[in-house]
């Protein structure tokens, strides 16, 4: 392929354009690549433009040797492009690549001027690191992530340079009473292992326990900042969303509450001491309005002590460079998450890189004897390697469900379509688990059931008081609850906040966007389903009442952010006659109020979509008492596990799958392996 000339290059790349395959931005970067070296040979500008496909796709880096191996798989061009036929008009990425060794790739590659090694100096757009090509920025990023990691790992936290102060010992003790006869405490120990330097990572599924540890970890901090110098720690706590946010600080505030600190003396001004606000990760950074930096950031750094980051498997890569970029050296940084769910859409995956090796712990005998002797709680010996890298001891894994129990469908499926078991899925979902429905039928009539009441009959073991809900929960009392029109304002915010709550009681998850089962085409067919059912007035135009909204964007001068999920409800207003109108106004559940509301005039939301189906991205952070979810007919690169266990794990009570059970088997056995430094990292070098 070397010697063929640009223009055919380019015709290659106007065919994946028009095809889909590629974005008129790779593209255009080819482009700008060909003015920078207008001798750069096509197997360095293919490497390039597929380096910024990859990128659009979620990968930090285009990995070079997969790319050769597998590139259809690899760069999903679509499943034809590789069995193509005809071999004269074969224009798939195979073909492209086809005759190309690795050895002479990266040959070609580094002879471009667009490209630098991975060394110090470099100016170029793009860096080859290994077998690995990265746009430079990214580069930057994975280098930035890597070293603030390895050296907050290095870092003793100020409550273990105290160790040898009693008051370490006594107040895990306090906080983690021993339990004769009980298993290791795992809770205790990830209490300890992440208190003991500069960054810690609580890991593990819905409900075993990460807010009760971090809760109880900064009570220990605050504790022992309290007895030692006095100073209370700045203590702050965000996530991604603010969907996140909001769920965080509930479960904060109640875990809080919940404190048990009578064993721990001198313990006053503890609880107090605990912040129970949680901000999203761009409130926290200060975000200014369309640019990529931050008001906080090295020379401004955020002024704390301790920074919680929860559900951090949606940090993408340039976010975490920045709120590590932004931490001052001497702050203790934690990370919660479930590293088994969905990265996130943009760019790296930074929960399951760092988490990479956290299943099997890897911990070295000194770490597990150190926990013996802080926390009197003995490590399986099992999880122990004389050969544990120094994030490893960093890390820790929760692996017991508080929420799920033994005869918890939701838990059962969960997990078997985490270990990409395809036999336990299939006995999940025959054993007639009281919690988890299975239907096949997508038709109008089997879907209406389901979105209007739930298809409650489809569980076992419900009645009147005690079963899922549909969307005809909330909609009732979008219908019958509102208030006459001259009663106060405050009786409009209660019934909005009801409504919300009444909304999150049930979602329909969708896995695709696209297509026939897609989120925008499942979206249309369940407003025409509710409205036909009555549900809805849709004759009253976009903003009919019970219409419920996600942003889609953040738009700072609103307040609100991109997942924001809002619900169209009618406010009277006075006109200029004197008459009295009814208009529609989205009501969102307002940062930081408990049960307060911010009523958002229509037309000031110009990014938004309907959310009667949400995509399982897009569904990431929140949690629903009853969770549906539909898979497409059709086999999709995008059905994966990852997918199907963070579609699960929305549910926290009722479980609805919608699909053939081929494609749910189909789905659990197709893993995201997304490219990044980070990764490869990992499963590299030790710390002998
Ligand atoms: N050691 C424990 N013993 C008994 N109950 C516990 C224990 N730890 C946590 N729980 C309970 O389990 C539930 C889930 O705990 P928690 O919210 O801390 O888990 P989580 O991992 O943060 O959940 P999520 O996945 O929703 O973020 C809570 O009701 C909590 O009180």
């Amino acid at each position: 392929m070397s010697t063929t000339s640009s223009s055919t290059l380019f015709g290659l790349l106007d065919g994946w354009v028009a095809s889909g395959a590629l974005r008129s931005l790779d593209r255009a970067f080819a482009r700008f690549l060909l003015q920078h070296d207008a001798q750069a040979g096509e197997p360095a500008l293919l490497a390039a433009v597929f380096a910024s496909h990859q990128l659009g796709r979620g990968h930090a880096c285009l990995d070079l040797r997969a790319a050769l191996h597998d590139p259809a798989g690899t760069l999903a061009f679509g499943q034809d492009d590789a069995d193509s036929a005809d071999e004269a008009a074969d224009t798939s990425p195979a073909a492209a690549l086809a005759g190309i060794d690795l050895a002479r790739w990266i040959a070609a590659i580094d002879a471009a001027r667009f490209v630098d090694g991975d060394g110090p100096g470099g100016q170029a757009p793009l860096v080859r690191s290994g077998e690995r090509l990265y746009l430079r920025r990214y580069w930057q990023y994975e280098q930035s992530v890597r070293q603030a990691i390895d050296s907050r790992v290095a870092t003793p936290s100020a409550a273990a340079r105290s160790q040898a102060h009693a008051g370490f010992v006594q107040a895990l003790e306090a906080l983690f009473p021993r339990e004769p006869g009980a298993p290791a405490n795992w809770q205790k120990m990830a209490c300890a292992l992440v208190a003991r330097q500069g960054f810690g990572i609580v890991t593990g599924g819905p409900g075993t326990g990460k807010t009760t540890t971090v809760v109880r970890l900064l009570a220990l901090l605050q504790y022992l900042a309290l007895s030692g110098d006095g100073q209370r720690l700045r203590i702050r706590l965000a996530a991604p969303t603010g969907k996140a946010a909001a769920r965080l600080g509930e479960s904060i505030s109640g875990a809080v509450s919940r404190l048990a600190l009578q064993d721990l003396p001198g313990a006053a001004g503890v609880r107090e001491a605990i912040p129970t606000a949680v901000t999203t990760v761009h409130r926290l950074l200060g975000s200014k309005p369309d640019s990529r930096q931050f008001r906080h950031d090295a020379q401004n750094p955020l002024p704390l002590d301790v920074l919680v980051l929860d559900e951090a498997s949606m940090l993408d890569l340039e976010m975490f460079a920045a709120v590590l970029a932004a931490l001052p050296a001497h702050a203790q940084l934690l990370l919660l998450g479930d590293k088994d769910q969905l990265a996130s859409v943009e760019a790296g995956s930074v929960l399951g890189d760092l988490c990479q090796r956290a299943d099997a712990g890897h911990y070295l005998p000194a770490t597990a004897a150190w926990l013996a002797d802080i926390t009197g709680e003995q490590v399986d010996p099992a999880l122990i390697d004389p050969h544990g890298h120094a994030l490893d001891q960093a890390v820790a894994k929760l692996r017991v469900s508080y929420r799920f129990h033994e005869n918890s469908g939701i838990g059962r499926l969960a997990d078997a379509a985490n270990r990409g078991d395809v036999s336990a899925v299939r006995q999940a979902l025959s054993h007639g688990y009281a919690d988890l429905a299975f239907q096949a039928d997508t038709g109008d009539a089997a879907l209406r059931r389901l979105v209007t009441h739930g298809a409650a009959q489809a569980f076992r073991g419900t009645d009147d008081t005690n079963h899922p809900a549909g969307y005809s929960h909330y909609l009732a009392l979008v219908r019958d609850g509102r208030p006459p029109a001259d009663a106060p304002r405050d009786d409009f915010d209660r019934w909005a906040a009801e409504v919300l709550r009444r909304y999150g009681e049930f979602q329909l998850l969708c896995a695709v966007r696209a297509g026939p089962l897609g989120v925008e085409a499942v979206n249309e067919r369940i407003a025409r389903l509710l409205r036909a059912g009555g549900w809805l007035d849709t004759a009253a135009g976009d903003w009919y009442s019970g219409r419920p909204v996600m942003v889609t964007r953040n738009d700072h001068a609103l307040g609100l952010m991109n997942g924001d999920v809002g619900i169209t409800l009618a406010l009277p207003l006075q006109a200029p006659d004197g008459a009295l109108v009814w208009v529609p106004r989205v009501a969102f559940a307002a940062p930081g109020s408990p049960g307060g509301i911010r009523w958002v005039m229509p037309s000031r939301l110009t990014e938004v979509e309907t959310v009667f189906a949400m995509t399982v991205h897009k569904s990431q952070g929140s949690e629903f008492t009853h969770a549906a979810l539909l898979l497409p007919a059709q086999p999709s690169r995008v059905l994966t596990r990852e997918l199907v266990y963070t579609g699960v794990t929305r549910a926290k009570r009722w479980f609805t799958l919608v699909a053939s059970p081929q494609m749910l088997e189909a789905a659990v056995l197709q893993r995201i392996e997304r490219a990044s430094g980070l990764a490869a990292e990992q499963s590299g070098a030790s710390m002998d």
